[in-house]
């Protein structure tokens, strides 16, 4: 597809970089669905506080609407809610500018702890029309906390790609198309955990607020 046909997008960064209270470096994307790799999105002692902030929370993780324990994803995961704490509110600024979306529509942070063996089977973040949510997501950024050793990269399975785990990157990508067809290309996992433990902090943000 040409550029000027191409359908308008949340996420308004060009060039190579984004300028917050820190650099942020756009190091690749593709267009359509838009996906982005970037770099320097948090500091080594961000990464580090996040996950000192989550581990007392950590539980099995739930997914959906039901909270059932499901074997979509067997990682662990908690939502951050120290608002209050002077790091997640300098972080949660720098995600307002680079989502582009204010952080009243994010769900808060969740932390996810993938210990060897563990994934997040392929899957869409938005919810499917029969959920009848009314509220639907419409963008996802996922923070790498940690370097991995080996296994746990972040996949999408039709485009042929996939994100390498690295301390501090992230990669973000949206799905509020008109054509459903671009929304259903973000379908996306967490490939296995081979050897090494691995964090992410995921912010999801929805259409309308959410607080
Ligand atoms: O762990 C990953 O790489 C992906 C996480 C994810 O898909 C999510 O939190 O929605
Ligand atoms: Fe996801």
């Amino acid at each position: 597809m040409i550029a000027e046909n191409r359908e308008q997008t949340i996420f308004g960064h060009v060039g190579k970089k984004i300028v917050t209270d820190r650099e942020i470096d756009i190091i690749a994307r593709i267009d359509e669905p838009l996906v982005v790799v970037l770099g320097n999105m948090l500091s080594e002692e961000e990464c580090d506080e996040l996950i000192r902030l989550s581990a007392d929370g950590l539980k099995r993780s739930k997914i959906g609407t039901t909270r059932e324990e499901n074997e979509v994803r067997t990682s662990s995961s908690t939502f951050i809610d120290e608002t209050e704490n002077v790091v997640v509110a300098r972080i949660e600024k720098r995600i307002e500018a680079v989502m582009n979306i204010p952080i009243a529509h994010g769900e808060g942070l969740q932390i996810l702890r993938y210990t060897p063996g563990q994934q997040y089977k392929a899957h869409h973040d938005f919810f499917s029309a029969k959920s009848n949510v009314t509220n639907n997501r419409i963008s996802t950024l996922v923070m790498y906390l940690n370097d991995v050793e080996q296994g746990g990269e972040t996949f999408f399975p039709h485009l042929n790609f996939s994100v390498a785990p690295r301390k501090g990157m992230a990669v973000y990508f949206e799905y509020f198309y008109n054509d459903p067809a671009l929304n259903d290309l973000t379908l996306h996992g967490g490939a296995p955990v081979e050897i090494g433990e691995k964090w992410v902090a995921t912010q999801w943000m929805r259409k309308q607020r959410v607080r």
